[in-house]
């Protein structure tokens, strides 16, 4: 009942008697109605009147603008006549309960967001608490203020702390501090608009343990409340590392720290010449929370620094970003010298800037991409994790550097989780090598508008060049065990989860070993993670399939090469049917791993396929990737239906794979079951060339039965295959010597070829050391072959020109001078064929000239039919003698096949005659170059 009616029923009952009763008895009455009535409000709780049910009156608008009285079931659940709920409800308006019915008045309040409508909060019981947490304002310990919690600010201000009357500051908490006294709602409603920062941004207080800025995302206020000046600089701070996405980021502000060189500890400060140490002298100013004994400090001249500009890209974003870099450090006035670019990925040895650096003033700005599926960043990642955990290495070959800095490159839109999630692994590595970062890392987002952040980030950093304050480096030996320094920058996954088991959580594992000062050295999990060799997405995938490779599974591929199509139109085959008996038309050409531990100069892979010196990828079965070759293959071949020329029982034939040239690109060795692979093609009769690239004795060692077994032997001297593969592994001569070994020893019952490919200025020169190769291991064959033209690539600074592609004659003049030196070294070889269309030789041992003639051919069948009987046998069992046409001097061109001539004599880039070499234009886009 309302009040209104409350006062018509007393005024009701005492009127009548009134009338027969006289004043006193009447007053009595009304007294008596009043206390019926009004109890509650009359006398309180505590009065004698009726308790059941509660009675409340209550003055809240309960959406009608009335006044009400109404009932409770529980006195507690009384709001007292406020006309609000208790407990962070609304008021119900009837008494008892707030129905839930009743919250669309509350939505109408644009302040009100969802949490709030979560009856979730909690007292603090005084103590203080995270408005974010709790979902309102702190009520000082003495019940909550219902009033506060509808205030517009208070609702969009979801996050502010209470200070616990030490004093707070306006711009942090957003509003005026309260001085302990309750906070103070005039000052509130003046109170500045919310940041979306302080939305995001879930502070917390340390409580008075002191933290870390880069942490927990603010400065300490050393327990004493926070520090208003330095919070109103964080927080702008914090304002623009919450615009990442947009990059409008004023680092240098963050890094000019006023008080840097003054700490009453003994710091390590560089002077301006060099990295000298000497000593500086700090006054007490840790209040700032910035300066810990582990920081170093230089004010070495950084306009004095070699500024070393590395990138690596899959689709040229970065590549560009690095020039963009380039162009604005240029423009930075008193700069020394000319910042020098470099592609991570066409580095021949990452150890000759990673381990060693390439000068005392040396300065490296890393700007990368980040992929969720395999690029060629991840072996670069993987390097410094393995340099990190290499106990033969300095424990910080960084060190040595003036500093660095990372410019990631990601889509936060598309991987929000993991938006520039390798750039943090590149400085996170970096930083634990001994590197001083002097620039945050900046990320910036490639989607919209992306060059423009780079082009301001670049400008930040040419004017941190010019500043001369000190720069505190957080580095130091005695941090360097901290396992969470992930933390300093955004959570590895590029968010700021602090949940349990988010990927943020680092766990760095001890993998048991001791680094070279005796410390135990860690390792990160997550840079283990395993991924798609060639995911669907991926750029690489695209950039294959483009090429004519069809990709199989996620780390195999197969592609017809045009001998193939040249032979099914009948126009010539490869050299492998002039020097082994191979029909092109049934020849698969397929690799298991697209993948390789060489970077070689005469690949076309131009450094855009993955590379590591080990599998690390997703791994598909051996039958899978069998059939699933040979669908991919005949596909291909289908297609050739309607070209003109094709040979209809060639083209039939066709769909019986007999071969399978397991060379392609990458290192098919690599697949960790490459024998079982083999195995499968053996029943299926189909005979196996298995190109290895000398890099891995372990799994050449236990190789089973191959029809034929190359080793690839692209330079004669460890200096030269250094220049000429650019290996990945460091003792990569070494495991070239054990594959030869291999080949005389263990596996000398196979038919072994060695495979040399001729690149002028790069490996034909050294005739002798050739010949100390073949010494040791005393191959069956030394196929010789002049490199052919794979098209150039800007950023390949070893790509070849059509300079780098011998001619035939040169070729042949090379193999003559070869075999010469052998034979005056009493070793038994001899030219025996050579396909000169494809500028190759065949050198042969003399043991294959079987009365007088050359049997460098293969008997497939007599191979099947040894395998099958499960005896022992050797190369010797299934030979077959070379035919005319392709002894040396013959040409090698298979009859069958109409010989086509260019009509128009194509010249190269010098404008020389280019007729003995195989033109770009023959070849597809990007050539396969061994066959
Ligand atoms: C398949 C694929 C995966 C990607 N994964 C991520 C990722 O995990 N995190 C991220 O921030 N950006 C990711 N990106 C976006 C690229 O990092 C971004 O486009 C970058 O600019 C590419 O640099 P690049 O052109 O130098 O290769 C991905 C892009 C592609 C095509
Ligand atoms: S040519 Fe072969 S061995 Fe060399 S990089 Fe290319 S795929 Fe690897």
């Amino acid at each position: 009942m309302d009040l209104q009616s409350k006062v018509y029923v007393a005024l009701g009952l005492a009127s009548p008697i009134y009338l027969y009763f006289g004043g006193r008895l009447s007053i009595l009455v009304v007294i008596w109605t009043s206390v019926v009535l009004f109890g509650k409000e009359i006398f309180g709780n505590g009065g004698e009147v009726p308790v059941e049910p509660h009675k409340c009156k209550c003055s809240d608008k309960n959406g009608d603008g009335k006044t009400h009285n109404h009932n409770h079931e529980k006195k507690e659940e009384c709001c007292g006549g406020k006309g609000t709920g208790v407990n962070g409800k609304p008021c119900c308006g009837k008494g008892g309960k707030a129905p839930t019915a009743e919250l669309p008045k509350f939505k109408k309040e644009p302040i009100v967001s969802k949490d709030d409508q979560k009856p979730k909060t909690k007292c603090c019981g005084g103590k203080g608490h995270d408005v974010k947490k709790h979902g309102e304002v702190c009520c000082g310990g003495k019940g909550h203020a219902n009033e506060k919690k509808v205030e517009p600010v208070e609702k969009k201000k979801p996050k502010t702390k209470c200070c616990g009357g030490k004093g707070h500051d306006v711009e942090k908490h957003g509003k005026v501090c309260c001085g302990g006294k309750g906070h103070d709602d005039d000052k509130k409603e003046v109170a500045p608009t919310p940041e979306p920062i302080v939305e995001k941004q879930e502070t917390k207080c340390c409580g008075g343990k002191g933290h870390d800025v880069k942490k927990n995302g603010k400065v300490c206020c050393g327990g004493k409340g926070h520090d208003k000046e330095k919070n109103v600089e964080i927080q702008e701070e914090l304002k623009k590392e919450d615009n990442w996405d947009s990059l409008t980021v004023d680092f240098t502000e963050a890094f000019k720290s006023p008080n840097a060189k003054a700490t009453k500890k003994s710091v390590k400060v560089f002077s301006k010449k060099g990295m000298t140490e000497v000593k500086a002298t700090q006054t007490d100013n840790d209040a700032d929370g910035l300066i810990k004994s582990a920081f170093t400090v230089s004010n070495i001249d950084l306009l004095d620094s070699d500024i070393y500009i590395f990138y690596s890209s899959l689709q040229g974003s970065s590549s560009k970003a690095g020039s963009i870099v380039q162009e604005k450090l240029r423009e930075v006035s008193g700069l020394q010298r000319q910042p020098i670019l470099l592609n991570l990925d066409e580095i021949n040895d990452l150890d000759e800037y990673f381990v060693n650096v390439p000068s005392e003033k040396a300065l490296y700005v890393m700007v990368v991409p980040s992929y969720d599926v395999d690029c060629p960043l991840d072996y670069f990642i993987q390097t410094l994790e393995e340099n990190f955990n290499d106990h033969r290495l300095d424990k910080f070959p960084l060190r040595k550097l003036v500093g660095y800095t990372v410019l990631g490159l990601g889509d936060s839109e598309s991987w929000p989780d993991k938006f520039c999630y390798q750039a943090t692994k590149v400085d996170y590595w970096i930083s634990h090598l001994g590197g001083r970062r002097i620039f945050p890392i900046g990320k910036v987002c490639m989607k919209y508008n992306g060059n423009d952040k780079i082009v301001e980030w670049a400008n930040l950093l040419g004017d941190l060049l010019k500043d001369n304050e000190p720069i505190l480096y957080e580095y130091d030996e005695t941090v360097d065990n901290s396992d969470d320094d992930y933390d300093d920058n955004d959570s590895f996954d590029g968010s700021n989860d602090e949940e349990e088991g988010s990927d943020r959580d680092i766990d760095l594992e001890d993998v048991g070993g001791k680094d070279s000062n005796g410390g135990t050295r860690k390792i990160n999990k997550n840079s283990l993670e395993v991924k798609q060799m060639i995911a669907k997405d991926s750029p690489t995938y695209k950039n294959l399939t483009k090429q004519g490779y069809k990709i199989v599974g996620s780390h195999s591929g197969v592609k017809i090469c045009r001998w193939t199509k040249n032979e099914l139109r009948g126009k010539g085959s490869c050299y492998k049917k002039s020097l082994f008996n191979i029909a092109s038309s049934r020849c698969m050409e397929l690799t298991p791993s697209l993948a390789c531990s060489s970077k070689c100069v005469f690949c076309w892979r131009h450094g855009t396929n993955p590379v590591s010196k080990n599998w690390r990828w997703e791994t598909d079965e051996p039958d899978f990737i069998l059939e699933n070759a040979l669908a991919a293959h005949y596909s291909m071949i289908k297609q050739m239906r309607g070209v003109p020329g094709v040979i209809a029982e060639r083209f039939i034939n066709a769909f019986k794979v007999a071969h399978c040239a397991l060379s392609l690109v990458g290192e098919p060795i690599l697949y960790p079951y490459i024998s079982k692979f083999i195995e499968l093609l053996h029943e299926k009769k189909i005979t196996s060339f298995l190109v290895c690239n000398a890099q891995h004795p372990e799994s050449l060692r236990t190789i089973g039965r191959v029809t034929q077994l190359y080793v690839s032997i692209d330079a004669s001297t460890k200096e030269e295959l250094k220049k000429v593969d650019r290996p990945l592994y460091k003792d990569f001569w070494e495991r070239m010597m054990e594959c030869l070994d291999i080949l005389r020893t263990v596996q000398s019952h196979q038919r072994t070829v060695f495979r040399l490919t001729l690149v002028k200025g790069f490996n034909m020169g050294e005739i002798s050391s050739y010949a100390d190769l073949v010494q040791r291991g005393e191959p069956c064959f030394i196929e010789v072959k002049g490199a052919t033209f794979s098209g150039s690539s800007k950023d390949n600074v070893n790509s070849l020109t059509m300079q780098n592609i011998p001619y035939i004659e040169e070729c042949k003049a090379f193999v003559e001078r070869f075999v010469g030196e052998l034979q005056r070294r009493g070793m038994e070889y001899e030219i025996a064929a050579e396909h000169a269309h494809s500028n190759c030789v065949l050198i042969a041992h003399r043991k294959f000239k079987i009365e007088n003639k050359w049997h460098t051919h293969i008997d497939f069948e007599k191979f099947f039919q040894l395998l099958a009987t499960g005896e022992p046998f050797t190369y010797m069992d299934y030979l077959q003698e070379t035919p005319e046409w392709a002894l040396y001097g013959n040409g090698g061109f298979a009859p069958g096949n109409v010989r086509v001539y260019r009509n128009e004599k194509k010249t190269s880039k010098n404008g020389e005659a280019d007729d003995n070499r195989v033109h770009p234009d023959d070849l597809p886009a990007l050539p396969v170059m061994q066959v």
